[in-house]
């Protein structure tokens, strides 16, 4: 892989047993446990990936999502570049969290600007068949708190794992290209005699 690789970290946050730990480690070992033990605050892996051309080493964060654990998780929140706020489709409780989750990750990482930060929702455990939570209603979660990509999951059959971890290279991407696109601006700005120039930023 070339050297000039982009280091990206992406935060996996969620209630406990929603499959976080599972889902990075099928993204990155592809392996599955069905007798996984809880997460005690974080872990994290590494992968290599190419989107669109650009290369890319993920540093996965996996987080421990039981409330006794807030505090060993909530100091490495800090310089994530986008966050995985992950619910379980059997578990009508862990979508319900999902706001709460976004908060504590706004509050602990001190974003500065959290309309613009780059979220991803998914909705793991697809291969159950009790769910307890419609796609519809998730994509209106989504739509309604910042208009979030939403994909659906399962650590388990490795269905969407890997495109779910690409999407949040993308919105990554997206939000850095928009800030070059509005550097530039500006820089075009400083030699323009008009007043009346727009701004995107
Ligand atoms: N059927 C099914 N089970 C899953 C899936 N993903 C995870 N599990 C199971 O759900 C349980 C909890 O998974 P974990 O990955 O440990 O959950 P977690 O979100 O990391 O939990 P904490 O570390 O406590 O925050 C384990 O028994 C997993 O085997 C999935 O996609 N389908
Ligand atoms: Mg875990």
């Amino acid at each position: 892989m070339s050297g000039k690789s982009l280091l990206l970290k992406v935060i996996l946050l969620g209630d406990g047993g929603v499959g976080k730990s599972s889902l990075m480690n099928r993204y990155v070992t592809n392996k599955f446990d069905s007798q996984a033990f809880h997460t005690i605050g974080v872990e994290f892996l590494n992968r290599d990936l190419e989107v669109d051309g650009r290369f890319v080493t993920l540093q996965i964060w996996d987080t421990a999502g039981q409330e006794r654990f807030k505090s060993l998780r909530t100091p490495f929140y800090r310089g994530a570049d986008c966050c995985l706020l992950t619910f379980s489709v059997d578990d009508r409780q862990s979508f319900e969290n999902l706001g709460n989750w976004q908060k504590e990750f706004v509050y602990y990482a001190d974003v500065k600007d959290p309309d613009h930060f780059p979220f991803v929702v998914l909705g793991n455990k697809i291969d159950k068949l009790d769910r307890q939570v419609t796609t519809e209603e998730a994509q209106a979660w989504c739509m309604e708190n910042g208009n979030y990509p939403y994909l659906e999951t399962s650590a388990k059959d490795d269905t969407n794992v890997a495109v779910a971890f690409e999407e949040a290279v993308r919105q990554v991407l997206a939000v850095e290209e928009q800030l070059e696109h509005c550097m530039l601006g500006h820089a075009v700005d400083l030699h323009s005699s008009s007043k009346s120039g727009s701004s995107c930023c």
